[in-house]
């Protein structure tokens, strides 16, 4: 690799950065000599000294602080490190850890990353994105920070959440990161805590109406496409009601998707395929019950009954399967409050405003808990699921940790170890009754980060739901019988990298049958995946 930079100016960009890592003749021809410790060190040694070094720290958030630190100074290093044992620095760099994180965001703040556009500067637009130094970018991540994790409107402290989720497709499915762009909109908070926050880092300003935010939105991704033509916009934490509704508004006309919507949809999807393999019974032999009927639980109902569809069954049939359970109670034909897309869900029932009067009267195979209600799936939601079913399957989605709906070890425990349980967030193996269960992470994880890297490989020009139903396939398909005798419904995290380039590869597959590819199709869809992959190691300066 050749580059201008010379001195102080290339250590200081962590992209070209190499720390103690460069070599006599790299030191002599970059003008560095003597500008760093005379020594030539390993990328091994380095990242020796970087797990000595979070070995010292004892919170996970001082972990993630000195992380985000070592991107800023030596971005390879920092895709090394965590791509190293993505088990153990997923919930480092991502949830739960970046939930906390976005809590004191204003407050742990020190370099800036991604970029910070305000509904102040709408008419500008354009000439905002015109000052990103990359010019090939392939995917921005955008939140206003409306919804973030289970942890309600956090404004500007939501832009950690972009960040973070972007890092997730280079260290999980290869994506190379020069070509991904953190944004935060801000269009204000209602937050008042952080409105008063005088370490806050955004406008202090109540959220305006629906249609002004959209018309800012509008501006933003009209002028993506100008100032970004390949870019495939990446929508992240709204309002459930904005993010379906931004989603219908763009989905047909521009290459975009929403993570909360489809991404979770997916990967729940996955873990449903794989409790009907452990039960012994088919998707359409199934019962739904959703608590909580916002993006992430009207985006799965949704997927779900597509994937139902494609399997022969009517749409009709499939969304009387799906019942849905909010904070005003079932949701049901006479309820008056329902939103546009909740409505296919509510059916005839008595009007009830008790979880277990409806997991009673439903009788669901599975409860899916969407609702960043800590707690909600009580001993007695868990009994009664028990009652019905042989084996309940349990899903407690919301996030971070003290949000979900019950832990592992409560639903083994209640049911009498007969659950089949996944949760959003990590939690160790549970030994119960000399048996050892293995609680799968249903995280959208498995899911975004492999889709994106088909879609910079295939350039795709729009992002379809068969294309995340195919991803709930592949993922679904590659845990073998041993983990799923634990009841474990998703791949191992230690080798996350190459389940999403399998998952990629389908993806990719499905792209080129449909149409939607910009490039010519390859014979060996693997490899040509894994020719995309981007490797974290250091440029040879020559
Ligand atoms: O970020 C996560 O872990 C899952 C997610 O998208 C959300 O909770 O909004
Ligand atoms: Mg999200």
């Amino acid at each position: 690799m050749t580059t201008a930079k010379r001195g102080m100016d290339l250590l200081h960009d962590p992209v070209l950065n190499k720390s103690t890592a460069f070599s006599e003749a790299e030191k002599e021809a970059l003008g560095i000599v003597g500008l760093t410790p005379d020594v030539n060190e390993t990328m091994d040694l380095q990242l020796r000294r970087v797990m000595m070094q979070l070995g010292h720290k004892s919170t996970d958030l001082d972990r993630y602080i000195y992380l985000v630190n070592l991107l800023d100074h030596n971005e390879t290093l920092f895709y090394r490190t965590i791509m190293s044992d993505p088990a153990r620095f997923l919930p480092i760099v991502y949830d739960p850890t970046i939930g906390e994180a976005c809590l004191k965001f204003g407050h742990i703040y020190r370099q800036t990353r991604g970029m910070y556009l305000s509904i102040s500067r709408r008419g500008r637009v354009k000439e905002v994105l015109r000052n990103w130094p990359q010019k090939d970018i392939r995917f921005i991540c955008v939140t206003d920070g409306g919804r973030i994790l289970g942890l309600g409107d956090l404004g500007a402290n939501g832009a950690g959440i972009p960040i973070g989720k972007l890092q997730l497709y280079t260290a999980c499915a290869g994506v190379p990161p020069q070509y991904l762009l953190p944004m935060y909109l801000d269009a204000g908070t209602n937050n008042q805590e952080y409105l008063n926050d005088p370490l806050y880092l955004g406008m202090r300003k109540a959220r305006p109406p629906t249609e002004e935010l959209f018309s800012f939105v509008d501006e933003f991704v009209e002028a993506v496409q100008e100032v970004f033509p390949k870019c495939c916009i990446h929508f992240e934490d709204w309002t459930g009601v904005d993010a379906i509704h931004l989603l219908e508004r763009y989905r047909q006309k521009y290459c975009v998707y929403n993570d909360d919507v489809q991404g979770t949809a997916g990967i729940t999807l996955a873990g449903m395929i794989n409790a009907t393999k452990i039960k012994g019974t088919r998707l359409k032999d199934e019962t739904y019950l959703f608590l909580g009927a916002g993006s992430a639980g009207v985006g799965l109902a949704n997927l779900l009954c597509s994937a139902l569809v494609a399997q022969g069954m009517t749409l009709q049939d499939a969304q009387s399967r799906v019942h849905m359970f909010d904070v005003n109670g079932l949701l049901e034909s006479s309820r008056t409050d329902l939103v546009d897309f909740q409505k296919p869900y509510a059916h005839k029932h008595a009007p009830t405003r008790d979880f277990v009067a409806a997991v009673e009267s439903i009788k669901p195979s599975t409860i899916i808990g969407v609702s960043t209600i800590g707690g909600a799936f009580t001993q007695d939601v868990i009994e009664a699921m028990s009652r019905i079913n042989e084996r309940p399957v349990i899903l407690a989605l919301s996030n971070p940790t003290e949000h979900a709906e019950c832990t592992p070890q409560q639903a083994y425990m209640w049911s009498k170890g007969k659950a089949i349980y996944a949760a959003g967030v990590q939690f160790p193996p549970v030994h119960f009754n000399g048996q050892t269960f293995l609680p799968g992470q249903a995280n959208n994880f498995y899911i975004f980060p492999a889709v994106g890297m088909a879609i910079f490989a295939t350039q795709a020009s729009r992002v379809t739901d068969e294309m995340f139903i195919e991803a709930a396939a592949a993922v679904a398909d590659q845990v073998g019988p041993d983990l799923l005798k634990q009841g474990m419904l998703y791949p191992p995290q230690a080798n996350i990298l190459e389940t999403e380039i399998q998952t990629a590869a389908r993806v990719a597959q499905l792209v080129f049958d449909s149409g939607l590819a910009r490039t010519p199709r390859p014979s060996d869809m693997v490899a040509f995946i894994r020719s995309h992959v981007y490797k974290p190691e250091y440029p040879l300066f020559a």
